[in-house]
């Protein structure tokens, strides 16, 4: 059984931040692996401004080297594009792997948005990531109403495995105020250099061609 940690996200584009809060949940959580998740399209974002995937998912991969970190497009293979969807394929397909969910703290406070949030809670223990500036707004989340009781201590972090979900941990390491958002201020066309031939998925093992585009929403 693998300990695995699943780091969703946009990676619009990946960032040393994500590479960062890897590193450090891959320590506090003792994983073997840690999947980023490259989503096919965040259904909250608007696709304004997101990047194709194979640029992002080429991103990841140049953020990932030498380290446990496996990037993977495999919601564009599962055509899943909402996280309970996903968990619950994921489950099915990777018997031998313990599942947690990664997100940092920014994430937690519009997690009563996301679609069967509790289902997702119910199905796999979930880690937060202190994040700067989302400290408040993380513990006033509408969402840590119905998962305050479900707070496992930090301390007791590694032992996640033997957690029956719901259960959530808040992790703090020093905060890294890197974001995606200001890569793209700095350079919005950022994508346009990524080469992205040759480019395979790091779980599925399957080739990313250029054409891939996002599946519509399922209604
Ligand atoms: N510096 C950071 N500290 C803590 N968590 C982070 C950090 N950067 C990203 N994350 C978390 O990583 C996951 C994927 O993040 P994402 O790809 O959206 O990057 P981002 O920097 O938040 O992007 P954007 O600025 O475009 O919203 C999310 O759960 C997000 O909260
Ligand atoms: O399932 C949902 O309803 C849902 C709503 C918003 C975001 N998510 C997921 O949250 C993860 C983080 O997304 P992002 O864009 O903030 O990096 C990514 O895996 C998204 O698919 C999921």
């Amino acid at each position: 059984m693998t300990p695995t940690g699943l780091l969703g996200g946009s990676f619009n584009p990946a960032h040393g931040g994500h590479r960062s809060i890897s590193l450090f949940a891959i320590r506090a959580l003792g994983l073997g692996e840690m999947w980023w998740l490259v989503s096919p399209g965040n259904p909250l974002k608007p696709k304004a401004g997101m990047a194709p995937l194979p640029a992002r998912l080429a991103s990841t991969h140049r953020m990932a080297r030498n380290a446990p970190i496996r990037p993977t497009a495999i919601e564009q293979h599962l055509g899943t594009r909402y996280t309970v969807d996903t968990i619950r394929r994921l489950i099915r397909r990777y018997p031998n792997r313990r599942f947690v969910w990664i997100m940092g703290a920014d994430n937690l406070a519009q997690f009563h948005e996301w679609r069967k949030w509790r289902e997702i809670a119910r199905l796999v223990p979930i880690a937060v990531i202190a994040r700067p500036e989302y400290d408040r707004a993380a513990h006033a989340a509408k969402a840590m109403g119905w998962l305050r009781s479900a707070v496992r201590p930090r301390a007791q972090a590694r032992n996640w495995t033997s957690w029956r979900p719901p259960a959530i941990v808040l992790l703090r390491f020093r905060p890294d105020p890197r974001s995606a958002t200001a890569l793209r201020a700095r350079d919005p066309d950022w994508h346009l250099s990524v080469e992205t031939r040759g480019l395979r998925d790091r779980v599925t093992r399957r080739p990313i061609h250029e054409e891939v585009t996002c599946p519509p929403l399922p209604r």
